[in-house]
């Protein structure tokens, strides 16, 4: 079981994840807004974020002075700049990041090797309370871990897994996503084709994607135990199955998921 979420959140760079965080916490009720502190390096591009009540600014030692937890979502090169800043301020503090391909031990570097530190790599659903998080930390990680769990707990799932799995896990969720969508946007396209508007098109494929995941998560059955269920003999459903698996569907998918963790292990 987790424990409490933490009451005052710093995120240092409101970029599309970070805001996409403080938005998803603050509408699960986990921290109000009032309780999250953004901050980027412009401070005119978070001005929708302060209408939204969330505290801003510019200043990343001062939002983490005031925060019972920091997460870091800058871009991986920009790690070390932001956690040196932080340094002399941190102290016990837990930290989180959620950057690709930065290790524990490089979050150490800078800041010293009693920091506790977790990584985090959810995807942009964490804005609707549905992101898949898996979590990695170490034997000092303690307080950061347990943090981690309550927040990404909030937004959707969270899994701890061995930090040598964090590079896959960004292909296949963070990412993954994104792959996901491709395939709600191209079944839509195929609605518009056979006769219907493109909003209804949108709706009736995602309510159907939605309706494929939760027949997985509520049933726990196979994906093809459940084709099987749909693919009457002779009918529509396999006759459309068979012809996008001669175009290299499932083929295409997978070759996705292993290009995207080939390049995850790249982007330091
Ligand atoms: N976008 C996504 O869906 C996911 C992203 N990630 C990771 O999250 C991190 C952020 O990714 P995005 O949000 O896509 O990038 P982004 O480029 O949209 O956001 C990064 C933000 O950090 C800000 N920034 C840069 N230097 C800063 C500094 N010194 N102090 C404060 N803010 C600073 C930038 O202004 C920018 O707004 C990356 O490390 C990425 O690998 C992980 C999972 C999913
Ligand atoms: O595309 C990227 O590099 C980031 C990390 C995972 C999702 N977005």
């Amino acid at each position: 079981m987790s424990s409490a979420p933490p009451r005052r959140v710093a995120v240092l760079g409101g970029g599309h994840l970070g805001a996409a965080l403080a938005r998803g916490w603050a509408a699960s009720g986990l921290v109000t807004a009032a309780d999250i502190t953004i901050t980027r390096r412009h401070r005119s591009k978070l001005d929708s974020l302060a209408g939204e009540g969330f505290g801003v600014g510019t200043d990343n030692a001062a939002a983490v002075s005031e925060a019972d937890v920091v997460i870091v979502a800058v871009q991986p090169a920009q790690v070390e700049g932001v956690l040196r800043d932080i340094a002399p301020v941190l102290g016990a503090r837990p930290l989180i990041s959620v950057a690709t391909g930065v290790s524990l031990a490089a979050l150490r570097a800078p800041l010293g090797p009693d920091a506790v530190v977790a990584r985090a790599m959810p995807n942009t659903a964490v804005e609707a309370g549905s992101s898949m998080t898996c979590l990695a930390g170490d034997d000092r990680s303690g307080p950061a871990l347990e943090a981690a769990e309550s927040l990404f707990a909030g937004v959707g799932r969270a899994l701890v897994i061995d930090e040598d799995m964090m590079t896959p896990a960004t292909a296949l969720c963070a990412c993954g996503i994104a792959f996901f969508l491709r395939t709600i946007r191209a079944a839509a396209q195929g609605g518009t084709e056979i006769g219907f508007h493109s909003e209804e098109a949108l709706l009736l494929a995602a309510q159907t994607a939605r309706g494929a995941a939760d027949l997985i998560l509520t049933t726990r059955s196979h994906p093809e135990s459940e084709i099987d269920r749909v693919a009457t003999p002779r009918g529509c459903t396999i006759a459309g199955l068979n012809e996008l698996e001669h175009r290299g569907f499932s083929s295409a998918m997978i070759r996705g998921i292993l290009k995207a963790s080939e390049r995850a292990g790249e982007l330091l």
